[in-house]
């Protein structure tokens, strides 16, 4: 971006914040009178005010009003994320006198960020981010950088769709924003679906913007040996130096340290001594948190201050997108028959579905061949009859779109188009395209005899509404799920 497009960025930044602002009542104004905006970025705006108790008011009286009306302009959902800037009270005061008072005042936050959000941008390694400009930005906090990250886990080679958009959101927010965005934030989900890779991501992009940050890496099965080696070995004072004397805590795996009592009080105080400083914590997780029910309560309790957002199973085009981002970036040539093939048949997990893209590559290369078609069939016979979901029928779609919905079957496939009705009928229709291999006129049948264009633009309008709106993505998710479920049964 250069000056030009910075300008027009920050102006349109703070007029979307001025109408927001607007809006609200003269008593929720008084709370965001001295709040900046400093950045807009992914469905994330970032507005700092100058101290907690602002941040507190805000956050509980005035979010939801600022964010209905900041996603109305943008037409896009967009969350609120204050943060605390105590310089801003000078800032402010000094920017009054110049009567600039609009200008966003953190370069280092509201800086041009890398187009995190380009899918198809296959050209990563000649891509040189706009962070690395700024990287000689004054060291923020420490000296010493202390990580182990995974230098293939970049925010630039994960692929953005529906089922992570949220928490790729949540992960550029904070790693933007150490400690002052979402802390703790909490990624969950099932095995494979990229939580570790978001988790190195937000440690290289700290380090990156912050050369000097202090970063540590570890699972929770090294903590839980860290802690037991320190208390055999007497080694307490070091170990708290070592988690406590950093600025970024990322902790892959949580879940395993139910059960562990030592730990968990360990883990406790850490946290403590970490988020009192506004020390950034990051960790992942199989489960919600409030699902690790062995946890003990005060360390449950502390893990949803913050924000938890999960990761989902990829739909097709982001698993193809994932297979094509693979192939380029591990210079594997695969044509674009074999990468659809292997995506229709691996669904959930996205470390099998790179695996049956290595399998099928290598077994090539070793026989001096190259990849089509029939050899991918015939390398991944074995995998691809394991990994077989259930078979779903459009019957099951709809029935339990309609119980969802409380509408009735009949009600899906009658002529009657009230909002709510229509919306759900699309998302039966996106679900029957997404969960089975019927063809578009075929879905058309079954949705009272409509014409297969209907089903096109079902399908096109609810990936878009999914994208746009949470609450879409997650009624789709869950229909999905329950779909799936039923399914497992029969
Ligand atoms: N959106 C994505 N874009 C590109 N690659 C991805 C994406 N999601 C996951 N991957 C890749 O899939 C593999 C598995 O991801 P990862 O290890 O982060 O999963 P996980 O959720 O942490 O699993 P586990 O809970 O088993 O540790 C990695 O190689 C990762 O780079």
């Amino acid at each position: 971006m250069n000056d030009g497009q910075q300008a027009n960025s920050d102006e349109h930044l703070s007029e979307v914040w001025q109408r927001a602002v607007e809006t609200l009542s003269p008593g929720a104004k008084v709370w965001v009178y001295s709040a900046k905006p400093l950045s807009l970025h992914n469905g994330i705006m970032i507005v700092a005010v100058q101290d907690d108790l602002t941040r507190a008011q805000l956050e509980s009286r005035v979010r939801p009003a600022l964010e209905h009306a900041i996603s109305t302009t943008l037409q896009q959902e967009t969350r609120l994320v204050v943060t605390i800037e105590p310089s801003l009270i000078e800032t402010l005061h000094r920017e009054q006198d110049d009567l600039s008072i609009n200008r966003p005042m953190a370069a280092s936050v509201a800086a041009p960020e890398p187009d995190l959000d380009d899918e198809d941008d296959d050209t990563g390694d000649e891509f040189v981010p706009s962070w690395a400009e700024r990287a000689t930005a004054p060291p923020r906090i420490g000296t010493v950088a202390e990580a182990r990250l995974n230098p293939r886990y970049l925010f630039e080679n994960f692929v953005i769709g529906s089922s992570n958009r949220f928490a790729h959101a949540a992960a550029v927010a904070v790693a933007e924003a150490p400690g002052k965005a979402y802390n703790p934030l909490v990624i969950h989900g099932e095995s494979g679906l990229g939580k570790t890779h978001l988790l190195h991501a937000i440690g290289h992009y700290v380090l990156n913007l912050y050369p000097s940050s202090r970063v540590r890496y570890v699972s929770s099965e090294e903590f839980t040996n860290d802690v037991i080696n320190a208390i055999r070995e007497n080694r307490t004072a070091a170990l708290k130096r070592k988690y406590r004397e950093i600025d970024v805590l990322l902790v892959d795996d949580i879940q395993f340290l139910e059960g562990k009592e030592s730990t968990q009080t360990e883990f406790f105080h850490t946290f403590n001594a970490l988020h009192n400083e506004n020390k950034q914590i990051v960790m992942t997780s199989d489960r919600p948190p409030k699902n690790l029910t062995t946890l003990e309560d005060r360390l449950r309790n502390r893990f949803e201050w913050g924000l938890t957002t999960d990761v989902q199973p990829p739909d097709l085009e982001t698993r193809i997108a994932i297979l094509r981002k693979k192939a380029a970036n591990e210079k594997l040539t695969a044509p674009a028959d074999v990468l659809e093939f292997i995506a229709s048949k691996v669904q959930t997990n996205i470390r099998e579905l790179e695996g049956a893209l290595i399998r099928a590559t290598a077994f090539a290369n070793l026989n001096g061949t190259t990849v089509d078609l029939q050899l991918a069939q015939i390398v991944l016979k074995d995998l691809i009859a394991e990994g077989e979901e259930p078979d779903i029928t459009a019957g099951m779609i709809m029935a339990q779109t309609a119980a969802y919905s409380e509408f009735s079957i009949d009600d899906l496939c009658s002529t009657n188009r009230s909002r709510n009705l229509v919306l759900a009928r699309q998302i039966a229709m996106y679900l029957c395209r997404e969960l089975t291999d019927m063809s578009l006129p075929k879905i058309g049948q079954e949705f009272g005899n409509r014409d297969h264009t209907t089903v096109m633009h079902a399908d096109r309008k609810i990936r878009k509404l999914m994208a746009e709106k949470h609450a879409v993505y997650n009624q789709v998710t869950e229909l999905t799920a329950r779909i799936k479920q039923q399914a497992r049964q029969s």
